[in-house]
């Protein structure tokens, strides 16, 4: 029996896309070179700073924007075949909904505009499905904005695509629609499908993605397995005997993290074993005795942090 790899959901090389000014006044370099490729059935988080080129990386790879230079190629396709935009689902960043329709209308030019039947009952299972059962005869213009993205969301899951690309798919939900989101998206991932989100909300990448890239300044400074790139950014949680010198242990790199009452608590990054117990001997000979050790390993804002450098990355 011949078993059949399918092709990666995504994969890119060498993107770039300069926005050309008015007047043919040079231009801004969104995206400076970017390789990526998205493993078919990962669910895959896009995390960088506000302006790293997150959002036009997305719109490249589903041919809304032309690239300048560079391959894209999309569940084995070309992002133009209409064949293939029909398997994708896509949530966009800033959703423009028709206020004066109410969501099955709008759920069936969807489905038409896909090149798929229109089917009622499919798509009130899918509002079901988004928890908008009870808003199905009001006008759209009076959702809320959670209600807004439950029903960008029920569009981006017709004709069960197979590959969901969410920009900001939480935004403007409340934390127990944020639940149930992300149930909707782990049920999407566990029958195959992938998953590509571009989310400002860290924990939420952290929960529903396996795989991670930060791109900033329109690169991809680190790619992965999100296990991975927290265990490359491990932090460690150390306790000192009292007495130890705390000006000596800062300049070897160790803060103080307990509060008033954990005299001695420190945290020390240290990306593996080697690094940490070089570290541990440096506090040592400063005469520090060590009397406790635990692996805190990275969140994904440690990650980012770290690879990004400095506060207000958190985007
Ligand atoms: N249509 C456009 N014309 C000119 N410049 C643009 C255009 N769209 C985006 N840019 C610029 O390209 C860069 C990347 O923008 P993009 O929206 O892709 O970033 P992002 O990572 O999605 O940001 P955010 O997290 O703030 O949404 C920014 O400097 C932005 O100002």
């Amino acid at each position: 029996m011949t078993v059949t790899t399918p092709p990666p959901a995504l994969e890119v090389q060498g993107l770039r896309k300069t926005y050309r000014r008015a007047f043919g006044r040079g231009g801004h370099e969104a995206l400076r070179g970017m390789d990526l490729h998205v493993p078919a059935g990962s669910a895959f988080g896009l995390i960088g700073p506000n302006g790293a080129g997150k959002t036009t990386f997305i719109k490249s790879v589903l041919g809304i924007v032309r690239p300048s230079a560079g391959t894209v190629r999309v569940l084995g396709g070309s992002p133009e075949d209409p064949a293939i935009r029909a398997r994708i689902g896509y949530l966009p960043e800033r959703l423009h909904l028709p206020g004066t329709w109410k969501s099955p209308a709008f759920l069936a030019t969807v489905a038409r505009l896909k090149g798929l039947k229109a089917d009622a009952g499919a798509h009130l299972k899918l509002l079901e499905r988004v928890g908008l059962s009870d808003a199905v005869d009001r006008r759209i213009g009076g959702y809320s904005k959670g209600m807004r993205q439950r029903l960008g969301l029920a569009a981006a899951l017709i004709g069960d695509p197979a590959l969901l690309v969410l920009d900001e798919p939480t935004d403007g939900i409340d934390p127990m629609g944020r639940l149930e989101v992300r149930r909707i998206l782990q049920e999407e991932v566990k029958k195959g499908v992938t998953l590509f989100l571009n989310s400002h909300l860290l924990a939420e990448t952290e929960r529903v993605c396996d795989r991670v890239a930060i791109l900033a300044d329109g690169r991809v400074l680190r790619e992965g397995r999100l296990d991975e790139l927290a265990k490359a950014g491990a932090r460690w949680r150390v306790r000192f005997a009292p007495g130890a010198d705390a000006a000596a242990l800062a300049s070897e790199g160790f803060v103080p993290a307990g509060s008033a009452r954990e005299e001695g608590v420190y945290t020390v990054d240290a990306a593996d074993v080697a690094v940490l117990n070089a570290a541990l001997d440096k506090a040592r000979s400063r005469g520090a005795l060590l009397t406790e050790l635990k692996r805190e390993g990275a969140d994904l804002e440690a990650v980012l942090v770290g690879a990004v450098g400095g506060p207000g990355v958190a985007a």
